[in-house]
């Protein structure tokens, strides 16, 4: 696993306010394992050696994994295509959430690289519930409603450009709903 690479989204993901304060984790599989980021972490702080380790049935092998590894674990057991998940709390796309209002794909970066969009109810975070409703979805892009959206990808970096062209299109949609009131 490319842990500076690792190190690098994250710290991307904190630095263009994806997330704020400790808000969002990040996890990669590779094999038997999945890296994640620690409960509790500022994610613009991480240092290699924060990052935790489990196996595929949940079980600590490094470090204190974040209070959302049953959501990413569910779903890497939905979708055995996917060996990373991103999860933050875009603030458009999580406002629109609270106003139940769908993220449209206005542009050809929406349509090419988000496909279709799934949501889900509010479940409390870090709750088997919220894990178990998410791990249901087979949608590349999930809307948590009144929490923020989780992103998945082949990789790392495939992950991380559905986080920024979904709060892209939701700026888009945004956009639209305001020109056209
Ligand atoms: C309230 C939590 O911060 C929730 O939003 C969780 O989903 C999150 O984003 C960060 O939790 P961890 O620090 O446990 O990864
Ligand atoms: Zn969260």
């Amino acid at each position: 696993m490319d842990k500076k690479l690792f190190i690098k989204i994250c710290k991307m993901l904190y630095d263009r306010k994806y997330v704020v304060g400790s808000g969002g984790n990040v996890s990669v599989r590779e094999d038997e394992k999945v890296y994640l980021t620690p409960t509790g972490s500022i994610l613009g702080f991480l240092r290699e050696e924060d990052i935790a380790e489990i196996d595929l049935r949940g079980n600590i092998i490094k470090g204190n994994p974040t209070s959302e590894k049953n959501l990413h674990l569910a779903l890497y057991k939905k979708r055995k295509d996917i060996n990373a998940i991103i999860h933050t709390h875009s603030i458009i796309s999580t406002f629109l959430s609270t106003m139940d209002r769908e993220i449209e794909l206005l542009t050809p970066e929406g349509k090419i690289f988000l496909k279709k969009i799934g949501y889900v109810d509010y479940f409390e975070a870090g709750s088997l519930k919220l894990a178990e409703e998410a791990g249901k979805r087979d949608e590349d892009v999930i809307l948590l409603k009144n929490h923020g959206v989780v992103c998945l990808g082949k990789d790392l970096l495939d992950a991380y450009i559905k986080v920024e062209v979904l709060e892209e299109q939701a700026k888009l949609t945004l956009l639209k709903y305001l020109f056209e009131r």
